[in-house]
């Protein structure tokens, strides 16, 4: 577990409310998450930790009927008033559950992001490749196999790739929902040492159901419970001496 600093703020959300239709999914949420460094998103099955996420890059704007209220500001940035969504998306980045690969080879999946930003220079190609899959941990694995396809590695390379794809669009953020959950505990470790790793270079939120994980990862933890935020601390408190009694039901394994 990791001491937070005082680090600047590099996404401040207040009071954003979110709707699907006319089903209330999230409720006056307010919370600042800090440059490098981790914040976990925890809660049980259905609180809104994955629509939470996907509010900070907008990627419910995918979905019909999505209405949203309040704002979210990253570097003092309203997101929800730009309407250069690409350039948001560019600089957060995402990571899924499963590992999203394409059919394609190992180069080509990661260089895929930097060829449609208009990047053609083979030389500058291979750096972006390298650099990325190095900053993903997983250059050494790889490395005699560029050109192979990507679906012959296992799943918790396949999810490092993926790491390295969102890395090589050079985000500031990366958001990642519950991107360990479909891999075995050696993976999972790797990914873990992986993401403290990068947090000096990024700002990462991540979405997970794995009390242990948010604990080993995260400096900071917000426990989502039915659409609201109950509890936003540094991890170390939240998992010691947490404030709200249902913060301490849940970390317990009281339910959820
Ligand atoms: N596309 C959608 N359309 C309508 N309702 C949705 C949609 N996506 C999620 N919801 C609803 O919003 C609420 C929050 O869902 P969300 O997936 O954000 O929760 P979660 O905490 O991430 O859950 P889990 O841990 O199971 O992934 C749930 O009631 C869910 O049914």
């Amino acid at each position: 577990m990791t001491q937070p600093s005082n680090t600047e703020v590099k996404i401040s959300v207040k009071n954003l409310d979110l709707f699907y239709g006319d089903k209330q999914a999230l409720y006056s949420i307010s919370l600042d998450i800090h440059k490098n460094e981790v914040t976990a998103l925890i809660g049980p099955s259905g609180c809104g930790k994955s629509t939470f996420l996907r509010t900070l890059n907008r990627m419910n704007d995918l979905i019909d009927g999505v209405n949203i209220n309040g704002s979210i500001m990253i570097d003092n940035e309203d997101i929800y008033k730009t309407n250069d969504v690409i350039k948001l998306r560019t600089k957060v980045g995402m990571v899924f559950q499963k590992a999203n690969l394409f059919p394609m080879s190992i180069y080509d999946n990661v260089a895929y992001g930097p060829r449609m930003q208009g990047i053609k220079n083979k030389k500058q190609l291979n750096e972006i490749v390298e650099n990325s899959l190095r900053g993903a941990a997983i250059w050494d694995e790889v490395q005699d196999r560029l050109k192979h396809s990507a679906l012959g590695l296992s799943g918790g390379q396949q999810q490092r790739v993926c790491i390295a794809r969102a890395i090589a669009m050079k985000p500031d953020v990366i958001l990642m929902d519950e991107p360990t959950s479909a891999l075995d505990p050696i993976s999972t470790l790797k990914v873990e040492e992986l993401i403290e790793n990068m947090k000096k270079d990024y700002t990462i939120v991540i979405v997970t159901h794995n009390m242990q994980q948010a604990a080993r990862v995260s400096d900071r933890t917000a426990f989502f419970l039915s659409g609201e935020v109950v509890e936003y601390d540094e991890t170390n408190k939240i998992f010691s001496m947490p404030s709200d009694q249902r913060t301490e039901d849940y970390i317990t394994g009281r339910f959820g």
